[in-house]
């Protein structure tokens, strides 16, 4: 295992919201507005709703994309596998995401440009990573 591994690395979604069902192995955390991660276990029956980035654009910061992770689990779980299904919600790629309240606190666009502009600062860092080790 890698230093500092986790099963999924601190991230926001990128499209509207998303809509996350998961297992009852747990390790899912989400950043508090305090800054502070805080456990997201599986509540049964239920279905977890994240804020994700253009939402955010769109509201003008009134919702807020949230920053979330998934850890390792302890030691005497290890070898336990964890399911989780994400149902990424996204406009459709040529819409035009502008502030809705007429602020203009983020410049407009379009829902592809957004996710592929995403895309590309993770693939640099990804690259950076690798090219430091
Ligand atoms: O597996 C999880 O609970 C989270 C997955 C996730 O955040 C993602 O796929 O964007
Ligand atoms: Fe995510």
């Amino acid at each position: 295992m890698k230093p500092n591994q986790v099963r999924c690395g601190e991230h926001s979604d990128y499209g509207s919201v998303t809509l996350l069902f998961q297992d009852e192995s747990g390790g899912l955390e989400v950043m508090h507005r305090s800054g502070q991660y805080i456990s997201a276990p599986c509540i049964p029956g239920t279905v977890l709703v994240n804020i994700a980035d253009l939402m955010q654009r769109w509201t003008s910061d009134v919702l807020v994309s949230t920053f979330h992770r998934v850890l390792l689990p302890p030691d005497d779980k290890m070898n336990t596998s964890r399911q989780s299904v994400a149902f990424f919600v996204h406009p459709d790629k040529d819409e035009i995401i502008s502030c809705c309240d007429g602020s203009n606190k983020y410049p407009p666009v379009s829902a592809l440009q957004y996710v592929t502009d995403r895309v590309d600062v993770s693939y640099e860092n990804a690259n950076k990573k690798n090219l430091s080790v």
